[in-house]
């Protein structure tokens, strides 16, 4: 990332990547020959979180500061930098949002597997809102956290909330809405989020257990658990509520699975893919699905009306990607 920061400014002619090292999570230190001819024995350049805090967002300000001996350090140059991915994420949802026509994209996944962290970043490149689901029930509840509705009214209750905020959710448009883990389980919601577009974030069970382990269960109150190894009791909970929900997953019309990014990227282990990576594959699903779609239509109709199903009820038949039609209609 250091040496395209440095290229993206113009500075790689006198700084080369070899001449970089990190100091610290947001900063580097550059040794180079510059260093020697100006007297300068010191530059440093501040990478500050310019956009959202996700992780992988990695736009940044980037501002360098030249220390010279016994003098102040001054700004040499400064700029907005984008990594490649960013760009490419950008790229890929600009072609796709004229294809979504307004409508809203339903993340659903598990517990903890990224809806909120990439539904922040889809929205944002989209030029969509984002809503958080959860966030709509507590607010309706008078603030009251989800953890705390649960305690206090039960999952019913907490169930018939989250039914009525994707109720009202459905006649809206330009939103992308992370879902409860658990709102792919009731038929009626799907009646709702297929007035959108639905996306499956498709995460390994121990992987989810590692990042949840890592935040902290007490927000999400079925993961409560007593005594014992936090990572086995998260895992344990989860693997149930895999069983119970796995099949329910698969009315999402196409599926952004992990697993498959990681061996696409080379990476041996999902926990190296980071949200940016993984929010690309969104529109690159929608596209691929759509362009299935098209063909689909082509071989069966031979018109060149595509008009894709909308569909108000679950539909387990068709699976998930690639061969789940979008509720689109393309006129080519
Ligand atoms: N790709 C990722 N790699 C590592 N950690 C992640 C990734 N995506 C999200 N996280 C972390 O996992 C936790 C749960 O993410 P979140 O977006 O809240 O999931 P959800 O909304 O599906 O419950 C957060 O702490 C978040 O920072
Ligand atoms: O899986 C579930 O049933 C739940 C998931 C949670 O949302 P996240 O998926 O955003 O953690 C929240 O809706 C509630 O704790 C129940």
């Amino acid at each position: 990332m250091e040496a395209k920061v440095l290229q993206s400014l113009h500075l790689s002619t006198w700084i080369g990547p070899d001449s970089t090292f990190p100091t610290n999570s947001n900063s580097m230190r550059l040794c180079t020959r510059f260093e020697k001819k100006r007297r300068v024995n010191m530059l440093k350049c501040s990478f500050e979180q310019t956009i959202k805090p996700a992780i992988g967002h990695r736009a940044a300000g980037l501002k360098i500061s030249c220390t010279s001996q016994n003098s102040l350090a001054s700004v040499l140059e400064s700029g907005i930098y984008t990594t490649e991915e960013d760009l490419v994420l950008k790229k890929k949802s600009e072609e796709i949002e004229p294809c979504l026509s307004g409508r809203c994209i339903y993340l659903v996944g598990m517990m903890g597997s990224g809806k909120t962290t990439i539904g922040q970043i889809l929205s944002e490149v989209l030029g969509y809102s984002f809503f958080d689901s959860d966030k709509l029930i507590e607010q309706s509840a008078g603030g009251t956290a989800v953890a705390d509705i649960f305690k206090l009214h039960g999952e019913p209750f907490f169930r018939n909330n989250e039914t009525e905020v994707l109720h009202k959710l459905s006649s809206m448009h330009r939103l992308v809405i992370s879902t409860g883990g658990g709102a792919v389980v009731r038929p009626i919601n799907w009646k709702y989020m297929n007035k959108g577009i639905s996306v499956f974030i498709d995460v390994p069970l121990d992987a989810l257990a590692q990042r949840l382990t890592a935040v902290g269960t007490e927000s999400r109150p079925l993961l409560h658990h007593g005594a014992g190894d936090p990572y086995t009791q998260t895992l344990k909970r989860l693997s149930k509520l895999w069983e119970e929900r796995s099949e329910a997953y698969t009315n999402a019309h196409v599926r952004v699975s992990l697993e498959r990014i990681a061996a696409k990227l080379g990476h041996g282990d999902v926990c190296c893919v980071n949200p940016t990576q993984i929010a690309i594959e969104v529109p690159l699903s929608l596209s691929l699905s759509l362009s299935l779609s098209l063909s689909l239509s082509h071989t069966h109709t031979h018109t060149h009306t595509h008009t894709l199903v909308v569909k108000d009820e679950p539909d387990t038949r068709l699976g998930t990607h690639p061969n789940r039609r979008l509720p689109e209609e393309i006129n080519p």
